[in-house]
Formats: structure tokens, sequence, C-alpha cells
């Protein structure tokens, strides 16, 4: 069966909640995508969806200039589903009338079920049920064939529906946790109008994508991709290894910058229990010559991103005929190209193997390109892969340089990699590991005074990092117990000789970001 027969196209108006209908959406078993607000006819034909869904957005639908769907999405005769600005906007273009009034509403409130139909199918008349709202507009006049189905204190017209055809709208968001049973108002849409049977699940995938691998691919065509340890390239790896067999060739980069013990745990793990054809190249050195001397964050970011494309194109080249660059691309950077979006300006300079593909002339292959993180964990284990890897936490490409302030050096990344292992060591101990989004160890290029046995010592500065996090955009320090970071602090003084201090960052990400670099 074609797991892609059955989609949602969700129109993206630039709401911050667009990647979360999408996700409640996936939870449901139904296949949906992302596209611009303006998406027209003949791609929406191709398209084919069964339902569509309009986002929220900053805009106000009565600015000129605001963002529109083409008008096909009304006469498409599917089944629509309006939140939010989703929701102004239909009732703007079909006839109805949009105010920006003094009505703003911005937090929890109450929604009272006025009929139990459409994304309230199972509700009963009368139910008060709770509901995030954030808007500034209101809607004073539905268009014509349309009812209110729900109503709260200040928007008389919280929920509408047109009479007769599947059209719907809601002022307020169910695809947040603040709006409890959110879930039940999108499955209804989903199951009762757009009438899919939920079969989108992670082994109905792997068939699929394993297919697409080979067409894309040919008889003969040989890929390589660059095996970082991560979930996303791991999981891209085994797929591709199913799917290929020995014409995968994956290249680990062991670029001195890895934590302890990485290289030895990849190569255990996909040469000795997975048989994948692994190459490991040493580039240490080069890296670290490279790096000798620097200490500005940009600049040591983009020197490891242009010496980790080196690297990658001599092992490309070593590869007889390898035609494809696989990569672990995820649905969120897909969408972040797709979207409608303001300018945003570079706080740091996220480098991954991006930038390869047009300068080495290899195709691109990404198969987990559909997919949202939580999904590729999902595949990860369908795929066999161990829980500590499918749970790890993640790594960024520049490794500990981004982590050893000021120079990079070889013994000053020896003791952040102690240090490191250390809090690893006592993070999952606690059994505090995937409660955290991150934990690790940074050095600081400050000495301080301190006294060990009697002596006086004037060593380096240790900072511990644990955040939690939801998708890395903001974090929270995380409220470690006192007497965890105690036996961090104390394993590290004793442990790792050069560092005399631990200190304890609180900074929450904004204003801080997570790593310090
Ligand atoms: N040491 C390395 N050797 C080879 N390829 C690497 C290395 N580090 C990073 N890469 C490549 O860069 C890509 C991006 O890295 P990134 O850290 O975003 O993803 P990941 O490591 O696969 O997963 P995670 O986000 O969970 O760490 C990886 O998918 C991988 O292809
Ligand atoms: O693959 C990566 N390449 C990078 O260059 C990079 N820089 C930061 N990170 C990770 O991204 C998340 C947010 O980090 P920041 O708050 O420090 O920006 C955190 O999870 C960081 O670990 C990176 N990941
Ligand atoms: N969250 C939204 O979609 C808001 C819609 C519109 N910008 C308003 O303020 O009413
Ligand atoms: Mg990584």
């Amino acid at each position: 069966m074609d797991i892609h027969a059955e989609k949602i196209l969700i129109l993206d108006f630039g709401s911050q909640y667009t990647q979360l209908i999408a996700r409640r959406v996936r939870e449901l078993g139904v296949y949906c995508e992302i596209h611009r607000p303006d998406l027209p006819e003949e791609q929406i034909r191709r398209f084919a969806p069964r339902g569509i869904i309009l986002s929220g957005g900053p805009a106000s639908v009565e600015t000129e200039g605001s963002p529109r769907c083409d008008p096909y999405v009304f006469q498409a005769g599917v089944p629509v589903l309006g939140i939010c600005y989703g929701l102004q906007l239909l009732a703007k273009l079909l006839g109805g009338k949009v105010d920006r009034s003094a009505h703003r509403e911005y937090g929890p409130a109450e929604v009272e079920v006025l009929a139990a139909r459409g994304p309230f199918t199972e509700f009963t008349q009368g139910d008060r049920v709770k509901v995030l709202m954030s808007h500034g507009d209101r809607v004073e006049a539905l268009p014509p064939g349309f009812e209110a189905i729900g109503r709260s204190g200040n928007s008389p017209f919280a929920a509408a529906a047109h009479t007769s055809k599947p059209v719907y709208g809601l002022q307020f968001h169910p695809e947040v946790v603040h709006t409890p049973r959110g879930k039940e108002m999108l499955r209804a849409f989903l199951f009762g109008d757009c009438k899919v049977s939920g079969s989108w699940t992670m082994k109905g995938f792997i068939q699929e994508a394993e297919e697409a691998i080979r067409q894309k691919v040919g008889e003969h065509g040989r890929v390589i991709c660059g095996l970082s340890g991560g979930v996303d390239s791991s999981v891209a790896a085994l797929l591709l290894h199913r799917a290929l067999g020995p014409r995968l060739q994956c290249i680990f980069v062991d670029n001195g910058l890895l934590r302890q013990g990485e290289r030895a745990q990849v190569e255990a793990l996909f040469v000795d229990r997975f048989h994948v054809p692994l190459k490991t190249v040493d580039a240490r050195a080069r890296f670290l010559e490279k790096l000798a001397g620097v200490t500005d964050p940009e600049k040591k970011r983009k020197i490891i991103g242009r010496e980790f494309i080196a690297v990658f194109e001599e092992a490309a080249r070593e590869v007889h005929d390898a035609g494809f660059l696989a990569q672990g691309t995820l649905y969120p950077d897909v969408i972040e190209s797709v979207s409608y979006k303001g300018p945003s300006v570079t706080i740091k300079s996220h480098h991954n193997v991006g930038g390869l593909p047009e300068q080495m002339k290899l195709k691109l292959v990404e198969p987990l390109r559909e997919l949202f993180k939580d999904e590729v964990r999902v595949l990860g284990r369908e795929l066999g892969l161990p829980e500590e890897m499918v749970g790890r936490q993640p790594f960024p490409g520049p490794g500990l340089a981004i982590r050893v302030l000021g120079e990079v050096t070889e013994a000053r990344l020896e003791l952040v990699r102690r240090a490191d292992a250390i809090v690893q060591e006592e993070i999952r101990q606690a059994g505090l590991y995937s409660q955290v989004w991150q934990a690790f160890a940074v050095l600081l290029p400050v000495q301080s005074v301190g006294v060990m046995g009697d002596e006086r010592t004037y060593e380096s500065t240790c900072v511990l990092r644990a955040v939690t996090s939801v998708d890395g955009m903001t974090a929270e320090w995380a409220r470690l117990p006192f007497e965890v970071l105690e036996r961090i602090s104390t394993r590290i003084t004793n442990e790792v000789r050069g560092v005399n201090r631990v200190v304890y960052d609180i900074s929450s990400k904004p204003p801080a970001t997570i790593e310090w670099e």
C-alpha cells in the first residue's frame, strides 16, 4: 500500500506552532507536509491532499500584503480547517468580517461547545473546553453559510463551521499542549472529515524508503555517507545499508574533537555489529594544525567546516565511482526553506557537512528529509539501533573545539574530554540522562587559585552546563540535585589534573546559548 496516499496539506502563514500542527497530525498516523501559504492551485492539485489545514500567523488579514492562500483551497472539494489566522483568513475570503479589535486574548481561555460536530465531534454540546488563545484580531461576522459551533467570553466565533460543507475554523490553537483536548479535535477532523485511515507508521516507512533509495541510486550506484555516531546520520546509515548493502560506504572523520571513547563506540557498533562498510579517517593532526592559535569562536567554526569538506572530498575520491552523498537532513531543516519567515540574524554558524554536494558534484540522498527527530528515533529503534544510540544527546559538529574556550590544544582537549566523561557517567548514574537535553563540560581560559593537599594550585576552571529543552531553540538550565552537582565537582577536581574549580552555569537560552561558543 502506498502510505503516502493519504496526505494532509498544511499551509504555513508563519505561526510559531506550524511544526506542532504537523507533529500532531503525524502522531495520529497521518502523513502531512508543510508548504508556503500561497501554494498555487496546480501544485495543490498535484499534491492531492485529503484535507487542508491553514496555520496561524503573525500578520493581520486586514493588513495590505498579508499572506493569502490560493482561492482554490476552498474549491478543491476537500475538508479545510483554519486555525487562528487561518480562521480569520477563511472568514475574510469567504465574505465575513474581521476586526483589529480591542478584544486581544493571549493565554488560557474556555470555549463552550455550541454544536458537537466537525472538530467537536468527540465532545458534547455545553462542554467547557480549556484552550490556548493567542490573537489580537477577531472575527466579527461569519461568512454566509457558516455558524458558530463554539464561543468564548471574548470571541463569539471561537469555533465556526459551514452548515453543509466540511470547512471549519478555530480561533484557538488545538495543536499545543495548553489545549489539552486539542488532539481530539484534530483527530475528528482527520478521521471524520478527511476520512483517512491513519496508517502512516515507521514500519511502513522503512519499506517505502528502501524502495525509494534503490530507485534513486539505480542498480549499480554507490553512496557515501558521513557518519558521526549521532542519531540522524546513524539512522540514515542503517536505512541505506538495508537498501544498498555493500554499495554504501560510510565515512567517519576522527577530527580529534570527539568525546572519550566515541571512535571505538562507533566502530564497534557499525562494523562489528551491523557490518556496515565504514572507513575511519584519522584527521586529528590536520584539524589541530589548522586550529592552532585560533581563539575566535566563529573562526573556529569556519575552519572546522572547511576542513570537514576537504577530508570528505579526499575520502570520496577514494571510493570508486561514488555518485551519491547521503545526508541526515530532517524535515525541520527542509521546512526552513519553504516556510513564510522573516529575516533572522546569524548567532553562530552551525555547520554540518552541508555545502558538500555542489563542490563534489555528488547527487544527494536524504532518506530522512520527511521526518521529525522523534520519528527518526522511532525509526532507529525499528532498525535495531540500540537504545543508548537512539536516545543520545545532540553533539555539535564542531565538537569539543567549541567547548574549549580560547586556544584548542591537544592538552586542553584532553582536560575537557576527561571532565566530560565524568559528567556523562554521573548524569547517567543519577538516571537523569534522558531528562536533560544536554549535559556537558566546558573548559574556560581562566585560572584561579586553589589549595590541594596543603599546596597552592593555580589551575583551570571547568564549567558544568546542563539544560532542559524541547527543540534546542530555547532552553532552561537544569535544576540538577545538589548531590549530583557535588559528585561531579568532586570527581572532576580529583580526577582531572589541571582543574581545581568547577562552576555551574545557571543561564537560560535566551539570553545565553546552550554551547559557550
Ligand atoms: N565526525 C564526523 N564524521 C563524519 N561525518 C560527520 C561527523 N560529524 C558530523 N558529520 C556529518 O554532519 C552531519 C550533521 O551533524 P549533526 O550533528 O547535525 O547530526 P548527527 O550527528 O547525525 O545527529 P545529532 O544531531 O543527533 O548529533 C551528520 O549527519 C554527518 O553526516
Ligand atoms: O550539528 C551542530 N553543529 C553546530 O555547529 C552546532 N552548534 C550548536 N549545536 C547544537 O545546537 C543546539 C543549540 O545550540 P546553541 O544554543 O549553542 O546555538 C545545541 O544542541 C548545540 O549542541 C550544533 N549542532
Ligand atoms: N496566532 C495567530 O494566528 C494570530 C492571528 C492574528 N495575527 C491575530 O493576532 O489575531
Ligand atoms: Mg552530531
